[in-house]
This record gives structure tokens, sequence and C-alpha cells, in this order.
């Protein structure tokens, strides 16, 4: 227990609320509770009358969300007696065990406590209590509840319900120290804390989303996502992202892209036979110039065995098999007809004009990728530049062992979302969808799967089902949209109470993309990114896009960082920011330069337009709100730089 108990206490009888000092039962148990430590925050009276019963407690439970509300009065069998049914109506959770405890205490008293109707149970954050009205029976009844009440609480607040039985008399103690590390100025601080076993969780399901179909008066007010950093987010994706299983693929030219999972070694020696570098005359070296019979011709594709003898020169062309006793390739240049046959159309003596040395223009078998060799390992690329699908095809590899690329589903929620080749003309509030035609493309582009998911809108039922049917599909899933504080935001909640999801991460110390949302749902991840356009597109490459690549089974998943050169000088947000820029490469310039796209709100996709790098800008501070031109920093690089003359 980190603080008090805060507790309201509120009288309903018809007779008190004309005439507050006949009210006994409530100061009775404020003094009871105040004498133990608790901190009686708010007291009151109301009719018996069910509004005004229900909108003194709301108050407390909603807006205040105090810990215990305990209520006396009002429990009997007369006709006014409405406390139960009022609280019962409220109630999200029953507690009947306190309510059996209150009971059977009072019946140890007096048969009559029979009469009295107790509900207990939690609303919200707040264990409420029906007392009955007489002040004797209210002190038999809080009494017996004294010693539970605090485990209650805590749990309530989301703790474990351990090691809290003696806390509760320093807890005023404790209560300034907790202050001081939340937002004091805050009522309701200890929503908005930052280490994530600090957070309150709803004690049964470990929920920290709103709960769904709960009016909009019941929506948290803060985020009850711990704020973590980029790096922690990431670590967190890595924690939960492994490599795909692997598969057979045929090397053809969809094979680019994969990530290579096995040893492979070349099943055959290139070249496989001894092969002539230029066109001319198979030679014994050692003969030297003169005039030689031609005895036999080696064009490319032929296969005759022959035996060159000494005094002999057979005549070849680039890529011939050279005879057997040849050693050494005279190019046609250095050469002369010097007589030909009766027909004039063969050569029969070739006068050879220069010296060559033995193995001058022969591949000897092997010679490029000898038999055996490592041409790949586990984690190669397949490349479109880099020759792999030419050496496998080369010694003859028709199929190798790669990791399978991830499935990726891109679905926009929102019910502003219209799909942007709808002809009809926007309704004033309509958006065209511009997240997903745009991540599909980055996800092509990286050679991954992209599935369209299409939009769906901001109903329960319907995310709920589209989500199910989506995950059966991909392994991925992004959505955009609904996750951050307003109403119809219904990612966070849905994911957590309907789709049985784990939410690893709601909340991110970054702009843009701070209620970007990390969750999983069996092995399969889920990222929920924020509907504005620019922040989905970023918080795609920093979070996605590793994870893809990881799974795709590659070693070096991060993106690449480099040291970039600032053109202009920038100004420093509040929040570490992923400022869009563009890189070039220009002559005579050792670093790349960059300069940014401008405006950058996180609505505004023209900041997006020819960036090929995020600036990782620290968050402004009094010692630094800007950074000068000609400052070095790092950039995350997302696409090709830009060369400039
Ligand atoms: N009270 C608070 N309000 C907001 C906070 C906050 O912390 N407290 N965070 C802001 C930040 S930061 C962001 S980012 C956005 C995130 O919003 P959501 O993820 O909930 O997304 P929506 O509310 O659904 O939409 C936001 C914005 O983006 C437009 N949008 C949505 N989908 C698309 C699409 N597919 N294509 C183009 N544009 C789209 C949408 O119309 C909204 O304008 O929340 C802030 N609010
Ligand atoms: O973090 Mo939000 O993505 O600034 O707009
Ligand atoms: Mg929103």
């Amino acid at each position: 227990m980190t603080s008090a108990i805060r507790v309201g206490i509120l009288t309903v009888s018809d007779t008190s609320s004309s005439k507050p000092k006949a009210d006994r039962s409530g100061p009775l148990l404020r003094d009871t509770l105040a004498a133990v430590g608790w901190n009686v925050v708010d007291t009151a009276i109301t009719s018996d009358d069910p509004k005004q019963i229900s909108k003194a407690l709301l108050k407390w439970t909603d807006i205040e969300e105090l810990d215990v509300i305990v209520t006396t009065g009002g429990t009997g069998f007369g006709v006014r007696d409405n406390t139960p049914e009022v609280v019962k109506s409220l109630l999200d959770k029953d507690a009947p065990g306190i309510t059996h405890l209150l009971m059977s205490t009072s019946l140890k008293y007096t048969p009559f406590a029979a009469l009295s109707r107790p509900v207990c149970g939690v609303r919200g954050k707040s264990i409420i209590l029906t007392l009955p009205g007489s002040p004797k029976a209210c002190k038999e009844n809080i009494e017996c509840v004294l010693d539970i009440l605090p485990h209650a609480v805590e749990l309530t607040r989301g703790g474990s319900g351990s090691g809290l039985h003696n806390k509760m008399q320093q807890s005023s103690e404790d209560n300034i120290k907790s202050h001081h590390h939340h937002h004091h100025h805050h009522p309701k601080a200890h929503t908005c804390t930052h280490k994530s076993d600090e957070v309150v969780r709803d004690s049964t399901t470990g929920n920290l989303s709103n709960p769904l179909n709960a009016p909009v008066t019941r929506r948290h007010r803060q985020s009850p996502y711990p704020m973590i950093t980029v790096e922690e987010g990431n670590a967190l994706i890595e924690k939960y992202t492994q490599p795909l299983e692997t598969e057979i693929k045929e090397v053809d030219d969809k094979l680019i892209g994969y990530v290579i999972a096995e040893k492979v070694t070349a099943r055959e020696p290139v070249p496989g036979y001894r092969a002539s570098i230029v066109d001319g005359y198979a030679v014994k070296a050692q003969d030297g110039p003169g005039s030689y019979p031609v005895v036999t011709s080696s064009v490319a594709g032929s296969s005759d065995a022959f035996t060159l003898q000494s005094g002999q020169i057979s005549r070849i062309t680039t890529g011939g098999m050279i005879p057997d006793g040849a050693d050494a390739i005279v190019m046609v240049e250095d050469t002369e007809l010097q007589e030909t046959s009766d027909d004039g159309k063969q050569e029969k003596i070739v006068k050879i004009l220069a010296q060559v040395q033995v193995g001058e223009n022969v591949r000897e078998i092997g010679c490029d990728t000898p038999i055996g060799h490592t041409i790949a390992e586990t984690g190669d690329i397949i490349t479109s530049v880099g020759g792999e699908i030419g050496v496998l095809s080369s010694v003859g590899i028709r199929s190798i062992s790669v990791y399978r690329k991830p499935r990726v589903g891109v679905l926009s929620t929102g019910n502003e979302v219209v799909d942007h080749t709808n002809t009809v003309d926007l309704r004033p509030g309509q958006i065209r969808d511009s997240n997903r035609p745009t991540l599909l493309a980055a996800i092509g582009a990286a050679g991954f799967e992209a599935i369209d998911l299409g939009i769906v809108g901001d109903h329960i039922d319907d995310l709920e089902q589209k989500l199910k049917l989506s995950l059966d599909s991909v392994d991925v899933l992004i959505t955009t949209g609904g996750v951050s504080m307003g109403e119809m935001d219904l990612l966070k909640p849905i994911l957590e109470q309907k789709m049985g999801a784990t939410i690893h991460f709601g909340r991110v110390r970054m702009k843009p993309g701070k209620p970007t949302t990390f969750a999983t749902v069996n092995s399969k991840l889920v990222f929920a990114l924020p509907g504005n356009p620019v922040s989905a597109n970023v918080t795609f490459y920093l979070f996605v896009m590793p994870a893809l690549r990881k799974m795709a089974g590659m070693p070096n998943f991060k993106l690449p960082v480099m040291q970039v050169k600032l053109s202009h000088s920038i100004k420093l947000d509040a929040r570490p920011e992923y400022h869009r820029a563009i890189g070039k490469v220009q002559p005579n310039q050792s670093h790349i330069i960059v300069t940014s796209t401008g405006v950058q709100q996180s609505s505004r996709i023209l900041s997006m337009v020819g960036a090929n790098c995020l600036l990782e800008l620290p968050a402004s501070s009094t010692e630094q709100t800007q950074l000068e031109a000609g400052t070095f920093l790092n950039g995350i690089i997302i696409g090709p730089p830009v060369f400039s003359v």
C-alpha cells in the first residue's frame, strides 16, 4: 500500500438530509476510519431518493476515484429503502464475500440483522460497502472489515495484494513519498505513472484499457500506459519477434529478398572444364613462336576429347574446351595464317608470333568457384544486385532453404476514413485513407508480403470480427488509428478485452507516434499504429520494419543509422523527435547532408515526401533548444540517398 486509503462516507436518510444534526452514523464512521489512518476525503448526506444516492456515489467513484465508499442507511425493507438497489446498479463487480462477512458479524449480535440487505462490490477503482443506518450496527460492521479492506484496495489499485498487512499505519508517510514521485499536481496521480509495475490494472483481468461498453464518462482521463522510450519499445518488440520457419525455395527471380537458412556449398566447380579466356590457338607454351599445323578446332559447346602433341596447335574460341596437353592460348591477333586447305576454306598452317606462359588465358577447372566452396551462409540475403542468384545458378543449386517472409496485413480504422479509390465526393468530416496504400507500398518495397485488409469503422463488434479474421491470415497485423485518448479509440480495449491480446506497450516518448501500441495474440504480432499519417509512417519504419526484418531471418534487422550533417538549424521539440529529412550525397562532401522536409506536424504527409532519413533529435532542454547548421547527428536511413551534382 503506497498511500492512505481515500474514503467517502455517505449517509442515506430522508430525515438526516433535512436535519443533518440527526446523523450520528456518518460522524461515527468518519471518526472510526480516521482513527486507523484512513483519509476521509469527503462525507455527504442524501435523501433516500435513488437519483440523489446515485449522483453522490458517481462523483466519488468516477470523478474522484475514491478507494472505498461506505454508505449508511436505506438498506432495510422500508418502501424508501433504496440504497442496495442503487449500489447494485452501479457495480462492475459484486463482492458477496464482504456482504457475507458483514451479515454474519451482525447476526452474532441480533437476528434482526437479517432485515438489512447489504450489497458490496467494486465500481471502477472504488470499493462500495452498504452498512445499515443504526450507529451500533455501523460500528460492528465497519470493524469487521477494517483488516481486509486494505488488501482489497491494493488489489483494486492494481497491486499484487501481497505484503501489505502491517503497512497501513505508516501510510501517511508513504503517501508523501508517492506524491513526490508522481505528478503531484494531479488528483489521480497514481494513474499516470511511468514504471509498468506501478500501473493501475484491472484487478481481475489485469487490463489497462478502458472497459468496453462503459459510457464516455468512465474512460481514463490520463493514459494508464507507461510512457516508454523508443529503445525500450524496440527491446520489447525484439523479445516477442522470432525468425519464421524455413522453407525450400527454387532458385529463380522470385528468390530476391529471402534470407538463406543453410550453409550452401558449390555442387559443381565453375568452370567444370579447362576453358579458354580468348579466341585463338591452344598451344604448348614451351613450343614457342613458329609455324604449326592446326590439328583441331574447339568451339565453345563442343566436348570432343583430344590430346595435343608438341608441335601442334588447335583453334579455340572463348569458353571453348582446351585440349589435353595444351597449356596456354595464343590470341588470334598474335598469329598469321600461312597455309590453307586446297579448297581455301580451312586453316592448315598458322604462325604463332607471341611467346605465351604456361597457364596464359586458361581457366582451370574450379578456378572461379571450386567445388565444395561455401557460397552462402545462414543469414545471407539474396539481393537484387549481389549476384547470389547467379552464383547459386552457376554451381547447379536448384533450390535452397530460406526463412519464410512475413505476411503483413494492413487495416485502416476510423468511421471517417474513405478508400482513396472511391469516386464519390467526400462529405464533411471524411478523409481519404492514405495510411493503407502508404504502408502496403512500403511493405512490398521491402520485399515482404503485404495484404490489404481494407477499412473498418470504429464499432466494437466490427473491429473484433475484422481483427480476428485478419489474424488468421497474417503473421503481423498493422492497424492505424484508434489508439489515443478519444472515446472512439477502441483498439487497445478490443485487443485486451476481446482478442486476448497482451499489450506490451501503449505509449512511447517520441514525436510523432506517442500512442503507438504493440501487442501479441498467441505468437502473432499486432502493431496498432496511430492514425495520423506521418505518425503511422514513421512508427512503421521505427518499430515494424525491424520486426519484419527479424522475422525474415535477417541477422542485422535494425535499420542503418549514419552520421549526417545538418544543412540548417532545427528547433527541438519537448519529445525526442524523428524529424523527416532528405539526405543528399554531394560531390566533394564526405558526409550525407540533410535538409528538413519542412513543417513536421503529424498530419502533414508532405513531410514524408522525399524523406530518406529520420533525424534522431533529442528532446529540447534548458541547455539546448535547437541544433545549429553544421551539426552532426544520427540519421536513421529509410531510403536510398539522393545524388546531386
Ligand atoms: N487528448 C489527447 N489527444 C490525443 C493524444 C493524446 O495524448 N491526448 N495524442 C495525439 C497523438 S500524439 C496522436 S498521434 C493521435 C493518434 O490518434 P489515434 O491513433 O487515436 O488515431 P485517430 O484518432 O483514429 O486518428 C487521428 C488522425 O488521423 C486521421 N487518420 C486516421 N486514419 C487515417 C487514414 N487511414 N488515413 C489518413 N488519415 C487517417 C484521423 O482522421 C485523425 O485526424 O491522437 C492525438 N490525440
Ligand atoms: O505522436 Mo503524435 O504521432 O504527435 O501526432
Ligand atoms: Mg483518436
